[in-house]
């Protein structure tokens, strides 16, 4: 071992040294000796700091009481290691504070007991802890709190709203077919999508609501202050009005929009985990009723959920297991009553739930995802049924309904253009249809999917015309062949003259187009009659025939003019 005979030679190597500053403290608290770290750590050099109370380190406030500690500390000296007492802070020589940890030590010096302070700088240590606690509470994409952080902020609410008796909002957000921006501009868009709509959120509520990002595309907003539940309907359309302006990113222009539910303590429940499952239940419900819509929960929404939970179960493993089923309804000439289309419609038998419409399992398909693959079976059946008539000698126009999702889907054209490969279908025989409502909620889009889609050969029908409000000028732009007036119109027309003037002027309006009319849902001789006099060129509907299974129109077809005997009188 290395011994030296002057002990106090190394005593001030170790001061010296020494990376926490060190400080030597006589009874009464005046500062005996410091060593050169203290001078980095406080900016007091070691002769300014000597004779000075320990207490020139505290703010005025708390300097009587520390003398009480340093008196009690030499009444009973015990020492201290670092790390027993939390949130230490030292005043330094330019007033700032730094956090720091301190260590108390205990002995004599000669006749004197002194305490030796150590002092560690935890500027780093701290600004890491804050770093790791921001990490674990916020979303790193843009920002808002997380969901853990979200939860602690609403039951903190929820404890103020009760004893204040108070009123609060919960508003839960999801995006319309983000996973279409990812699928086609990629994922770098995506985030540029999350950031702005985290910023649009913000700049669109007060300071003292709450925005998180739960996860995915789903945004949640804490309305602390709800004068009534008014306010928070008030509220989802101010947000849905910041959402729609359209929005730049560097690939290129996206619109945006969202579904919001909304919830309101204590009317609906009085506790998070009941308040987040109804806004959920309020926002599916919105979601089903299309894009950039809101709905305020409601108790008969519960059952609804568990039967569209029900729907989606059964739904998944019927298109695993391709057990749904096409079928097609004639689309007659007015005139002649020829064949001259069908339109594919889906049909759903499940062994549990009995005959499911498309009406109630196409929403829960496009608010699952589930519509991408079951929309694409559907590309694929009629693709190859329209090849199976052709090769057999009646070749007939086939329409598929596309949903918004698949019309946007970039893949599309390229996915069309390898099944008419595949199955040797001809792309003149297939009409695509799109809902009016769909292409004008983005037009400039809507025509240059249809332009590539013309381009390959197919043709564009715009469906359940007549409820969408287009107008005419972006009609004009559009490459569509075929204008299909909503059977709602059709249903009244004889009996309602509005609807009767409404399909009038559409007839009317198509032709000026240089576009044919099918007029849906025909029942009554009476409806053919209007539309043979009003110059619709063709209908579908239940007076010619129902959707039928292909089997069925292979044989309609295979006879030419005997498809019903009832409706054969129509067509003298
Ligand atoms: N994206 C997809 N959507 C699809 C697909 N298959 C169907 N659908 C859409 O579901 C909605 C309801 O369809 P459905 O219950 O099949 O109703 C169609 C016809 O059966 C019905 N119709 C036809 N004639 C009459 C009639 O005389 N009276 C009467 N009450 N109803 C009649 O009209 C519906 C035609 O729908 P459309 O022409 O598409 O507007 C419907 O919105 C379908 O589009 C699919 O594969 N993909």
């Amino acid at each position: 071992m290395y011994r030296t005979s002057n002990e106090e030679d190394l005593a001030m190597a170790a001061l010296e040294a020494a990376p926490d500053g060190i400080l030597i403290v006589d009874d009464v608290g005046t500062i005996l000796k410091a060593n050169p770290a203290t001078e980095l750590l406080t900016g007091y050099s070691p002769d300014e700091l000597w004779g000075q109370p320990i207490s020139v380190f505290l703010p005025p406030h708390m300097r009587s009481k520390h003398s009480h500690l340093v008196k009690s500390f030499f009444l009973h000296p015990v020492s201290r290691p670092m790390g027993m007492v939390s949130q230490l802070q030292l005043l330094r020589k330019d007033g700032l504070p730094v956090p720091v940890d301190i260590a108390l030590g205990h002995c004599t010096m000669g006749e004197r007991s002194v305490a030796v302070v150590f002092i560690r700088d935890m500027t780093a240590v701290k600004r890491l802890q804050e770093d790791m606690h921001y990490q674990a509470t916020h979303d790193g994409l843009t920002g808002l709190v997380n969901r853990w952080m979200f939860m602690q902020h609403f039951e903190q609410a929820i404890q103020r709203a009760r004893r204040s008796g108070r009123m609060m909002g919960l508003l839960l957000l999801d995006l319309d077919e983000f996973k279409d921006v990812n699928d086609s501009h990629g994922h770098a868009a995506g985030d540029q999508v999350l950031i702005e709509v985290a910023r649009r959120l913000r700049s669109g509520l007060r300071a003292g609501d709450v925005i998180a990002r739960l996860g995915g595309d789903e945004f949640t907003v804490l309305l602390p202050e709800l004068p009534s539940k008014d306010h928070a309907v008030e509220v989802a359309q101010k947000l849905q009005r910041s959402l729609s302006a359209r929005c730049q990113l560097t690939m290129g222009e996206v619109s945006l929009s969202a579904s919001i539910g909304m919830t309101v303590f204590p009317d609906d429940a009085q506790d998070t985990g009941t308040l987040m499952r109804f806004a959920d239940m309020a926002m599916y419900a919105a979601k089903a009723h299309g894009r950039s819509t809101h709905a305020m929960y409601r108790p008969e929404m519960s059952e609804a959920l568990r039967q569209r939970s029900q729907i989606h179960e059964r739904l998944k493993r019927a298109v695993e297991a391709q057990a749904l089923e096409l079928h097609y309804q004639p689309q007659v000439d007015v005139s002649t009553g020829t064949i001259v289309g069908v339109e594919a419609l889906l049909r759903w038998q499940d062994a549990e739930l009995g005959n499911v419409p498309p009406d109630r399992f196409i929403p829960v398909a496009v608010s699952t995802g589930l519509i991408h693959p079951l929309g694409d079976w559907v590309l694929e059946t009629a693709c190859r049924q329209a090849a199976e008539w052709a090769d057999n000698g009646t070749p007939v126009r086939v329409s598929i309904n596309l949903s918004a999702q698949q019309f946007r889907q970039q893949q599309l054209p390229m996915r069309l253009q390898q099944l008419l490969d595949q199955y040797g279908a001809r792309a003149e025989l297939i009409e695509l249809e799109i809902t009016e409502t769909e292409a004008m909620a983005d037009p400039d889009a809507t025509r240059q999917v249809c332009a590539r889609l013309c381009a390959l050969g197919f043709s564009i029908a715009l469906d359940d015309f007549g409820t969408g409000y287009s107008s005419l000028s972006y009609l004009r732009l559009l490459p569509v062949s075929r204008l299909k007036i909503d059977r709602e119109f059709i249903r009244q027309l004889t009996h309602n003259d509005n609807d009767a003037v409404l399909v009038r002027a559409v007839i009317a309006m198509a032709h000026t187009l240089g576009l044919p009319v099918v007029a849906e849902g025909v029942e009554t001789a009476a409806q053919l009659a209007f539309l043979r006099s009003n110059g619709c060129e063709s209908f579908q509907g239940w007076l010619f025939a129902k959707a039928l299974p292909a089997v069925d129109i292979s044989r309609m077809l295979g006879t030419p003019g005997s498809p019903i005997t009832l409706t054969q009188r129509y067509f003298a």
